[in-house]
C-alpha cells in the first residue's frame, strides 16, 4: 500500500495539524530490516524537529513523520521484539536543543526545549546521551538537570559533562549533568555497560564542563565501570563515529576487553555514518533533525559466544523517518498503526505548537531558498538572502547607525534550514535560523581593512582543508574549529561527496527516484532504507558577508558581525592589520535584533 505523508503539503497554512489522509507518494522500502538477537532503535541530533518535516517539496516528504509515530512505531518494534523473543533497546545521542519553533518558538520566560522534552520523556529510552546544544547556555542546562534527568531514572548519560549548582549549604560543587554511566540487564538477560560521551566541546556556558575525551578514560570511575565485563558495552556519546575522538573510548575498553562486543552510537556531524573498528564493534551515527532513524542489529550469540573470538555478524539501516517506513517495519497499516499513546504525543505537540503560534505568518516566500542545493552567492541561496538582503534590512530597523556604510558578516553555519517557497510562518524562521546569538560591531574601521575580514576568515579554513595532510599545525587549527562547535562543514562535505559519487545531475533528471541521502559508509552492504537521487550541492563558505559599500578604502564603516564569531573574527582583524589591537573593548552591541528575527523581520517587509 502506498501511502503518503502530509495532507497540508498543498496547504501551508494548516502546517501544524496532523496528517490523516497524506497525499504526497512515499516509496515503500524494499526489504524487511534484518532483526538480530540484539537489536537498537537509534535517533541523534533531533534538535526539537518533534513534528517532522512538514513541507511538499521533496525531499521533506521522506522525513513527514512526527514524535507520535515514532513513539507508535517504537511500541509495535517492541511488541515484535516479544515475539521474536530478541531484544529491542532505543538509543539517543544528544542535542534536542535548538532548531525549530516547538524548542526555541517558546513565550518570554520560557526555556529551550523545556516543554517539548516532555514528549521525548514519554519514550522508552534505554540510554540518552548529553550534546553541546544543552550546553550553550547554562539554563538549558539547568534545565536538563533539574527537570529532565530526574525523569529518566539513570538513563541520561553525561560521562564527561558537569554542570555547577549549589549544595545544601549554599556552596557551589560540580556534579554530573546526568550519570556517567550505567550498567543494566536486558529482557533476554545481556549486561550492559553504558557510557554518555560529549565530543571535546569548548564551546560551552559558564558553570558547565566538559572533560576532554583523553582525560575521562584517564578516571578513576571509568576504570571501575569498565572493569567488570558485560556481555555488550554501549558507547553512546555526541561525537562523530569518523574523524573524532571514539578510538580513545574504544582502544580504553578494548585495553580491558579484548573480545567483549562493543556498539558505539555517535551524532553531531549530521551525517549519516558506520564503521567497524574490528570484527566484534560497529559505530553507527543516524543524521539529523528527525530525518534518519538508525537501526543497528547484531547476532551476540549466548554467553559462550560472547567469549569467542569470532567476528560477530552486525547489520545497519538508515530509515526515512515517516509513517510509510514506521507501518512496513512495524507490519501495520494506516488503520492499525497509530497507538493511543503516539496519538497523545502528537496531539500534545500540536496543542504546543499553537500555544506557541507557531503558524504566526511573516509573508510569502517568493521561491526556495536553499542553504547549499543552489549556489553562494545566487538568488537561490538561503545564505544570499540572509546576508545580502534580510540582515542589512532587519540589522538596521531603527538603528541610529543605519545611516553609516557597514559590512555585515556571520558564520554560514548560523542558517540551519532551507527557505521553501509559500507561506514563511513562525516556525519556518525559527528553522531557518534558530540561534539566539546578537549582532556586534566595530566603528571607524577603514573600508579597506573592513574588506579583508571575510576573505581573510574563509581562507584560514579553507587553506586548513587543502593542506590539511601537510601541516600538523593547520590540523590542529581545524580540530580547534571543531572543538568550539564548526562541525556543518563535515555535513556539507557528505552532501557533495553523495552528489559526485552518485551521478547526482544524472540520477535527478532521470526523474526515477525521489530526493534524498544516498549514502556511503563504511558497513558492508546498501545503508539506506529507500535509494534516492541525491539532493545538489555546492560549497559554500564558513563565513558569509554583505556586498562591500562602493567607497574609498579609507572610508570609515562599520564592521557589524554575530557574536558567535567574534573571538575568531577579533584575531583575523588583528592579522589584516597591525596599526590598531583591537580586542573585546573595541565591539559594541549593534541592535537589540536577534539573529532568529531577522528573516521574519525581512518577510514581513518584502514578502507581503
Ligand atoms: O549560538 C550558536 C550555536 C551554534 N551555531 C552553529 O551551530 C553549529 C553547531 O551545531 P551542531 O548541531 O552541534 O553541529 C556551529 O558550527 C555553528 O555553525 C551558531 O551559529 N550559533
Amino acid at each position: 500500500a502506498k501511502s503518503c505523508s502530509d495532507e497540508h503539503a498543498h496547504d501551508h497554512s494548516h502546517a501544524h495539524q496532523k496528517r490523516l489522509f497524506p497525499q504526497t507518494q512515499l516509496t515503500k522500502p524494499t526489504r524487511p530490516l534484518e532483526w538480530g538477537d540484539l537489536n537498537i532503535i537509534h535517533t541523534t541530533d533531533t534538535h526539537g524537529w518533534l513534528l517532522g518535516h512538514q513541507h511538499a517539496s521533496f525531499p521533506e516528504p521522506n522525513y513527514s513523520g512526527d514524535l507520535g509515530d515514532f513513539a507508535s512505531f517504537v511500541q509495535h518494534m517492541k511488541q515484535l521484539a516479544i515475539e521474536k523473543d530478541v531484544d529491542l533497546l532505543l538509543v539517543d545521542s544528544g542535542d534536542l536543543h535548538d532548531g525549530t519553533g516547538l524548542s526555541d518558538g517558546f513565550p518570554a520566560g520560557g526555556i529551550d526545549a523545556h516543554d517539548a522534552n516532555q514528549f521525548i520523556k514519554q519514550l522508552p529510552y534505554d540510554i540518552m546521551a548529553i550534546g553541546n546544544h544543552e550546553l550553550y547556555d547554562y539554563i538549558n542546562t539547568w534545565d536538563m538537570y533539574t527537570n529532565f534527568v530526574p525523569a529518566l531514572g539513570g538513563k541520561y548519560l553525561s560521562s564527561n559533562v558537569n554542570i555547577t549548582v549549589f549544595d545544601v549549604n549554599k556552596n557551589t560543587i560540580d556534579v554530573p549533568v546526568g550519570n556517567r554511566f550505567r550498567k543494566f540487564t536486558t529482557r533476554k538477560g545481556r549486561k550492559i555497560t553504558s557510557l554518555g560521551v560529549l565530543y571535546d566541546f569548548t564551546g560551552n556556558d559558564v558553570n558547565t564542563t566538559v572533560q576532554s575525551v583523553a582525560d575521562m578514560v584517564k578516571e578513576q570511575w571509568f576504570a571501575d565501570a569498565i572493569a567488570e565485563e558485560p556481555d555488550l558495552f554501549l558507547l553512546v556519546g555526541h561525537m562523530p563515529v569518523s574523524r573524532d575522538n571514539w578510538p580513545t573510548v574504544f582502544n580504553a575498553v578494548r585495553a580491558v576487553h579484548a573480545q567483549t562486543p562493543i556498539i558505539i552510537l555517535g551524532g553531531h556531524s549530521h551525517i549519516r555514518d558506520c564503521n567497524q573498528p574490528d570484527g566484534r564493534s560497529m559505530a553507527l551515527e543516524s543524521g539529523r533533525y528527525m530525518e534518519t532513524i538508525g537501526w543497528l542489529s547484531a547476532n551476540l550469540g549466548v554467553r559462550s559466544d560472547v567469549d569467542s573470538k569470532n567476528n560477530i555478524s552486525f547489520n545497519r539501516r538508515y530509515l526515512d523517518q515517516n509513517r510509510v517506513t514506521y507501518e512496513y517495519h512495524s507490519q501495520q497499516n494506516n488503520h492499525s498503526f497509530d497507538t493511543a499513546q503516539g496519538q497523545s504525543i502528537t496531539q500534545g505537540l500540536l496543542n504546543l505548537a499553537k500555544k506557541y503560534d507557531l503558524s504566526m505568518l511573516f509573508g510569502t516566500a517568493p521561491q526556495d531558498y536553499t542553504i547549499s542545493r543552489n549556489p553562494y552567492p545566487s538568488n537561490g541561496s538561503s545564505l544570499t538572502l540572509f546576508i545580502n538582503e534580510a540582515a542589512p534590512y532587519s540589522l538596521t530597523l531603527n538603528n541610529t547607525r543605519a545611516n553609516i556604510s557597514n559590512i555585515m558578516i556571520t558564520n554560514s553555519g548560523s542558517q540551519r534550514f532551507d527557505i521553501y517557497s509559500g507561506t514563511f510562518d513562525k516556525n519556518d524562521q525559527i528553522s531557518a535560523s534558530p540561534f539566539t546569538d546578537a549582532f556586534m560591531f566595530i566603528k571607524d574601521l577603514p573600508l579597506g581593512v573592513a574588506q579583508e575580514v571575510l576573505p581573510a576568515l574563509n581562507t584560514a579554513g579553507a587553506d586548513e582543508r587543502r593542506r590539511r595532510d601537510l601541516s600538523e599545525v593547520l590540523r590542529v587549527r581545524e580540530r580547534e574549529m571543531e572543538k568550539r562547535g564548526y562541525i556543518d562543514r563535515r555535513y556539507m562535505e557528505w552532501l557533495d561527496e553523495m552528489d559526485r559519487r552518485h551521478d547526482g545531475a544524472v540520477k535527478r533528471a532521470s526523474h526515477n527516484s525521489t530526493l534524498g541521502y544516498v549514502t556511503s559508509d563504511s558497513c558492508p552492504g546498501v545503508g539506506d532504507d529507500i535509494l534516492h537521487a541525491p539532493l545538489a550541492s555546492f560549497d559554500i563558505p564558513d563565513f558569509i558577508g554583505s556586498d562591500t559599500p562602493s567607497l574609498s578604502n579609507d572610508t570609515l564603516i562599520d564592521l557589524v558581525f554575530v557574536d558567535f564569531i567574534q573571538e575568531q573574527l577579533l584575531e583575523i582583524l588583528n592579522e589584516v592589520q597591525n596599526t590598531t589591537t583591537y580586542t573585546d573593548s573595541n565591539v559594541a552591541s549593534y541592535t537589540d535584533v536577534l539573529s532568529n528575527a531577522v528573516l521574519g523581520l525581512y518577510a514581513q517587509h518584502a514578502w507581503n
